[in-house]
């Protein structure tokens, strides 16, 4: 770092390499294609009479949307950058207490489908982050009004307590206590030796690692080893767990441990009082040590059979019921979709009694659900969040927001200091309104077989939009300026004034009834009517109406003349969990699809609204997203009728003997190529990219062609906006067959009965043709056996579970007779007659 701290920048911004050689490359494709548009165009069938007449005019309009839909992806890739910010200069420059405040939003919407387990644990993670705890606040809006959920959020703000303070001493990572345990736990929980401990890690941990050994260096010490760090992890771990077992025992012990000032002075002498055991090989010292990890591990394991229990049951018990008064808000009529507006603020900075063990205050914590009735449409996750933003503003009203979903728990306890970085820059941070993250997950599989880690999109495309202006604002893992989101224009001269760090609360102390009367005030907040002929959801907060409130939101934002900005540390931000079976994937991407696609119809469409608002290839990029529906036309095309023509023998692709063959060959080639390098340097396998490119085939087969029909059904009035949850969790066999990598059908919706139809289609085409033709097909229509062949080899786990598999993710006896029947009947049918008339 520089000597001139002063003037040093809080982030950097740096362009990619090799965007020369690969301006040229795409030069070379783009020719490519045009070669294949005149070649469609020049081959026209004249006569009407002649064969595959209309298929031939079909197969121009489809390369010409993939040609230029092509140019729009290309636009992704122009100009990419990266970012770079440099927390430690801001933590040099504004101390504790200028640093902004910060209001962090969890929702949840279902107790089943995301279990309150899941969500506290995402809140725990970010109640964890490494930020001055007075300046942070988090609240929990649970659109499902589950008591058990506020009872697991009570739970989790007494075991903040002991949390809180064990992560900062011994600076652990994830600091969700699920997923801690979790990378610790075969070797914590056993009696077996030390040396179990030397595989308790994962790449994460190896990445958090690197980070250690860094720090370590620093402090004069010898980089440690593979395991070595594990083990100084385990016994910082137990030995602070020990102080705090023999503090209860000794209170004199416990004020010594008390009187430290700082954490990270008094986690250096627990360190220090540890140091005796190591490296000298006396596993009686360690093991005697290891004892009180148990306990905070058994803290939390006796929380999650507490919080299970209370699931499993339904209820949460009489006797917890009676000792918080927050339960009396239930009654008996409460359900999910009718009851009043409920708030409980559980944690309170000024609240003398929110103090964790080491009498530091706890940050805010916050639990509410707002009012419900069943004939008021609620708006899903964006009339949550706008909920969210106006208690947030009485409470705490931080300056800084940050959204995370309930299942994407913080994996890096610094990012948000880091994407203050880019927030509160003093040269650039005026004019950015919000940072995205991007999502991780942490149930994907090695080869991701439903495509669920989007690396594309995340490693190249992201960056493409940073260059532009900003990427979309995608919903969880988001960091924004509280009054951009509330609608503010940008405007040079007032958004230039230096940020100023003015303390967000100065309430001076609260009590009971001042809390109280917090939270009643706030209720009126929550109520349904509160919006009515005002401009939430039409200007203010997330915008109503989309099924991507998010992308549309921060679309609006950009219109408003902000900027945006994409951070994807090394260690991801946040970690969620990614779809399990294919029909969830399916469901999701048709949400997002849809979303896209009304956003381009509405009056943010990036096409024509944000003309001369945003930049024009931000305006391009944006298209590219928000036209993903219509793709599903042409590849739907281009998967029946190529095949179909194979069958009855007609040639739609030139011969391999004709020069036009070359720009076809060149283009697949290339593309292909480029689509695989891509995949790989985003730490995809080869196998992955084959799982992938299936999912593609898969979505715009399927999610999209139903987001298209959807939409369409939409805007004639015939169907209302739906918001279907994503599952967090699986049955036990379902997970089995995911981790390993078997797809899963399992259900009749009429998504997947298309897609089975599909795939046993172009069996019947291509069996019937080789039996016609036999192997000479391959040399008169070798792009058509090509592209027949892919798409069956594709197919292959479609076909498995269609046929082969006895397992409950096999598809349902009906969808098997259903699309044997139409795929049989199709290829009979154009055989006997039309098509080629048509
Ligand atoms: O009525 C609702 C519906 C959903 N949610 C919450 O919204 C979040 C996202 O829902 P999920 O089913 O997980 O959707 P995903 O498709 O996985 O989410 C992505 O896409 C959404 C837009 O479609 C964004 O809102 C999310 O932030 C983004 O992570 C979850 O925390 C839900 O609890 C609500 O709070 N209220
Ligand atoms: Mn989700």
């Amino acid at each position: 770092m520089g000597k001139n701290e002063e003037s040093h920048p809080l982030f950097e911004t740096r362009r990619a390499k090799g965007i020369f050689i690969h301006r040229i490359f795409s030069f070379s494709m783009f020719l490519g294609i045009l070669f294949i548009w005149v070649y469609r165009v020049s081959y026209m069938p004249r006569k009407s009479s002649e064969d595959g007449k209309w298929v031939w005019f079909g197969m121009f309009l489809c390369e010409l949307w993939f040609g230029l839909y092509w140019l729009m992806r290309l636009s992704l890739r122009w100009n990419p950058v990266f970012r770079q910010p440099f927390p430690h200069t801001l933590s040099q420059r504004y101390d504790d207490d200028k640093l902004p405040g910060v209001d962090i939003f969890v929702c949840t919407a279902d107790p089943e489908i995301e279990p309150p387990i899941m969500v506290i644990n995402t809140v725990l993670s970010v109640m964890a982050y490494d930020y001055p705890t007075h300046k942070l606040s988090v609240y929990l809006s649970d659109d499902g009004g589950s008591d058990i959920t506020f009872y697991a959020l009570l739970e989790a703000s007494n075991f903040a307590k002991h949390w809180l303070p064990f992560c900062k001493k011994f600076n652990v990572e994830p600091r969700s206590p699920a997923a801690y345990f979790k990378s610790v736990s075969s070797t914590t929980y056993s009696n077996d030796s030390i040396n179990a401990k030397e595989t308790i890690t994962d790449k994460e941990e190896g990445e958090r690692r690197k980070g250690n050994e860094r720090e370590g260096k620093k402090r004069g010490k010898k980089g440690r080893g593979k395991g070595g760090v594990a083990r100084a992890r385990l016994r910082a771990a137990s030995s602070l767990l020990e102080i705090r077992t023999r503090g209860r025992e000794s209170s004199r012990k416990r004020e010594e441990t008390h009187a430290l000032p700082s954490p990270s002075k008094s986690s250096r002498k627990v360190r220090e009082n540890a140091r005796p055991g190591r490296g000298r090989g006396v596993p009686r010292r360690r093991r005697a040590l290891l004892l009180p990890l148990r306990v905070l591990a058994k803290l939390y394991e006796d929380m999650e059979s507490r919080i299970e229990n209370a699931s499993k049951v339904g209820e949460v018990a009489e006797e917890i019921r009676s000792k918080h008064k927050g339960f009396s808000q239930w009654n008996s009529f409460s359900s999910r979709r009718d009851h009043d507006a409920i708030i409980q603020i559980l944690l309170h900075g000024k609240d003398s009694s929110a103090k964790d063990i080491d009498g530091i205050v706890l940050p805010t914590l916050v639990y509410l659900s707002r009012e419900k009735r069943p004939h008021v449409a609620h708006n899903f996750k964006a009339g949550a969040m706008n909920s969210l933003i106006r208690v947030s503003s009485i409470i705490s009203n931080g300056k800084i927001i940050l959204n995370v979903d309930c299942d994407m728990y913080a994996n890096n306890a610094q990012s948000l200091k880091e994407a203050l970085c880019f927030l509160i820059d003093e040269e650039k941070g005026h004019e950015i309104a919000f940072v995205q993250t991007p999502q991780g997950f942490e149930n994907l599989t090695k080869n991701d077989i439903y495509g669920g880690a989007l690396r594309v999109i995340y490693e190249w495309e992201f960056p493409g939009m940073d260059g532009f202006g900003g990427p979309m604002y995608i919903g969880s893992g988001c960091f924004h300026k509280r009054d951009t989101l509330c609608g503010k224009k940008f405007n040079d001269q007032e958004s230039l004034k230096h940020w100023n760090g003015e303390d967000i609360n100065n309430d001076q102390s609260m009590t009971k009834t001042s809390l109280h009367l917090l939270e009643q005030k706030s209720k009126a907040l929550l109520s349904c009517t509160y919006e009515n002929n005002t401009l939430w959801g039409k200007e203010m907060g997330l915008l109503y109406g989309c099924a991507v409130e998010d992308v549309i939101t921060g679309l609006a934002i950009q219109c408003r003349g902000w900027k945006s900005v994409y951070y994807n540390p090394k260690r991801k931000a946040f970690l969620g969990v990614s779809p399990t079976t294919l029909p969830e994937a399916l469901v999701q991407h048709k949400r997002w699809s849809e979303g896209g696609f009304q956003i381009l119809l509405s009056k943010y469409s990036a096409a024509w609204c944000a003309y001369g608002l945003i930049s024009p290839g931000l305006q391009i990029t944006y298209c590219f997203y928000n036209l993903w529906v219509l793709n599903c036309l042409p590849t739907l095309y281009y998967s029946i009728f190529p095949s179909l023509c194979l069958l009855k023998g007609i040639s739609l692709f030139p011969q391999m003997s004709s020069p036009w063959f070359i720009p076809y060959a060149y283009v697949t080639l290339g593309e292909n190529t480029q689509c695989l390098l891509e995949f790989l340097w985003s730490e995809g396998t080869i196998k992955g990219y084959w799982n992938d490119l299936r999912m593609w085939l898969y979505k715009r087969t399927s999610s999209y062609l139903f987001a298209l029909i959807d939409t369409i059904f939409k805007s004639l009035g015939f169907s209302s906006l739906a918001f279907v949850i994503s599952a967090k969790v699986a049955e036990e066999n379902v997970s089995q067959r995911y981790k390993k990598e078997i797809m899963e059908f399992g259900n009749s919706s009429p998504m997947l009965t298309l897609l089975a139809t599909l795939a046993l289609f172009n069996l019947f085409c291509l069996v019937g043709a080789l039996f016609k033709g036999g192997l000479g097909m391959l040399m008169v229509l070798p792009l058509q056996v090509l592209l027949s062949v892919v798409l069956v080899l594709i197919n292959l786990p479609l076909y498995e579970g269609l046929f082969l598999r006895k397992d409950k993710g096999r598809f349902p006896t009906s969808v098997v007779f259903k699309s044997m029947a139409v795929a049989l009947s199709a290829c009979v049918l154009s055989n006997v007659n039309v098509f080629t008339t048509i």
